[in-house]
């Protein structure tokens, strides 16, 4: 079992600037959340990284890193402090962002929507090994359930992180976000082609682009960017098209 004197005797934990700034009840729920993901990695495929050290720069950090252009805007978008919010992960995979982000602020409400069953199942293990109460799981497709009244419209926060091009992402998330919340998406380094291409797409859906900013140039793996949308009037009915629709486009 990893603990974290273990984990600070690696020397690129130096660098991780945001998991630093947990308290040591965190920091030990964040390795055992890292722990549990390995050890199912070996017998399900939640992710292409193997080590340790390489689980908490490329996902930690990555996820930990949205708190702060989050939190910034979300007080200066939605004139309100952001102590308590509710906010879906959509694709979240093994939990990425949001179960990192449900430790780092366990006082926000956390929704992880996933479509794949065995991926739901190692979500629903993996918090109870970690013990958050203020995560839900959800599995189906975003685009089901940004149509379903329990859903649609109902979350201060929508993130997305590695699922898809901007201009789908904004299919699949925007409908979730209520008027006045916010869309933001993780993305790499050089994100503005593929961001350009999703304006008409987030102006559909009733968004628009706020901000794209880089988030952490010091990473090893890359500048890390995030695009915030804000949600500006009610999505239109017909959005999110059924993922069934033939020869459905990116809007
Ligand atoms: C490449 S993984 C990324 C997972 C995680 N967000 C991360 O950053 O590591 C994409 C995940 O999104 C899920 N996914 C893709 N399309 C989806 C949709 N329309 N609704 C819900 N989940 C979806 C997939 O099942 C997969 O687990």
């Amino acid at each position: 079992m990893l603990n974290p004197r273990e984990l600070k005797s690696h020397k690129s934990v130096a660098t991780l600037s945001h998991f630093g700034t947990l308290t040591s009840h965190q920091k030990n729920q964040i390795h055992l959340y890292v722990e549990t993901l390995l050890q199912w990695n070996k017998r399900m495929n939640l992710t292409a990284v193997r080590e340790v050290n390489e689980v908490m720069e490329r996902h930690v950090e990555d996820s930990l890193a949205i708190l702060p252009p989050l939190s910034d805007c979300y007080r200066s978008h939605c004139a309100t402090s952001c102590d308590k919010l509710s906010l879906v992960d959509v694709g979240t995979g093994a939990g990425l962002p949001g179960v990192v982000l449900a430790i780092a602020r366990p006082e926000w409400d956390i929704t992880l929507m996933e479509s794949m069953n065995k991926r739901c199942v190692f979500l629903e293990h993996v918090v109870g090994v970690v013990g958050s109460s203020n995560i839900q799981i959800v599995r189906g497709r975003a685009e089901n359930l940004g149509q379903n009244p329990c859903f649609r419209e109902q979350f201060d926060v929508a993130v997305a992180r590695a699922v898809a091009e901007m201009r789908i992402l904004a299919e699949y998330c925007l409908p979730l976000v209520r008027v006045g919340g916010l869309f933001i998406a993780a993305k790499g380094h050089d994100p503005e082609d593929e961001i350009k291409k999703a304006e008409s797409a987030i102006q559909k859906v009733g968004a628009s682009l706020l901000q794209v900013c880089s988030v952490d140039s010091q990473s090893p793996y890359g500048q890390r960017t995030v695009a915030i949308c804000s949600k500006d009037r009610p999505t239109p009915l017909k959005y999110p098209r059924d993922p069934g629709t033939p020869a459905k486009e990116p809007l």
